[in-house]
């Protein structure tokens, strides 16, 4: 299961996500906002990060004007790796390496075509398991 969110900037990219999920059959749950004129991206934030903190969802995608304010929301909260993403490589490496969980992406920096094939790339990596970045993940969550 799929945790969306988005704030006013993201509603249309959402949309179009929403679009590929349903097209590949994926679950998800829509925690963003609707169409309106102005909103608060760490509402947002909270609310997707909650449900994988609570093991409702298993990832998330974030969606702001930048990706940046709301990468940096959910990246205070305990257990989320969020990883902001433009280019497929990064959405690759990000799962690979860092076992990221969530996906932010800026709906004023990247285009729906290329914004779907980072989705797609970050969804359909898995975790290598080695080693090395099983230690480094274990080393984000010390104080
Ligand atoms: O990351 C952001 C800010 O750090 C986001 O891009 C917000 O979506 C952006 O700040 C919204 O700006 P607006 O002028 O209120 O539309």
């Amino acid at each position: 299961m799929i945790a969306i969110g988005n704030d006013h900037t993201g509603y249309e990219l959402k949309m179009e996500i929403i679009k590929y999920l349903e097209e590949k059959g994926i679950e998800y749950k829509d925690f963003g906002c609707g169409k309106i004129d102005s909103s608060d991206y760490p509402v947002y934030a909270k609310a997707v990060c909650k449900a994988i903190q609570n093991k409702e969802c298993d990832k998330g995608i974030l969606i702001c004007g930048t990706g940046i304010g709301i990468s940096i929301a959910a990246n205070k909260m305990k257990g989320i790796r969020a990883a902001l993403c433009h280019d497929c490589f990064s959405a690759e490496a990000t799962r690979l390496h860092n076992d990221a969980n969530v996906l932010a992406l800026g709906a004023r920096v990247v285009g729906p075509g290329l914004a779907v094939k980072i989705v797609d790339t970050f969804l359909n990596t898995e975790f290598s398991g080695q080693e090395r970045h099983i230690r480094r993940i274990k080393m984000l969550e010390e104080e």
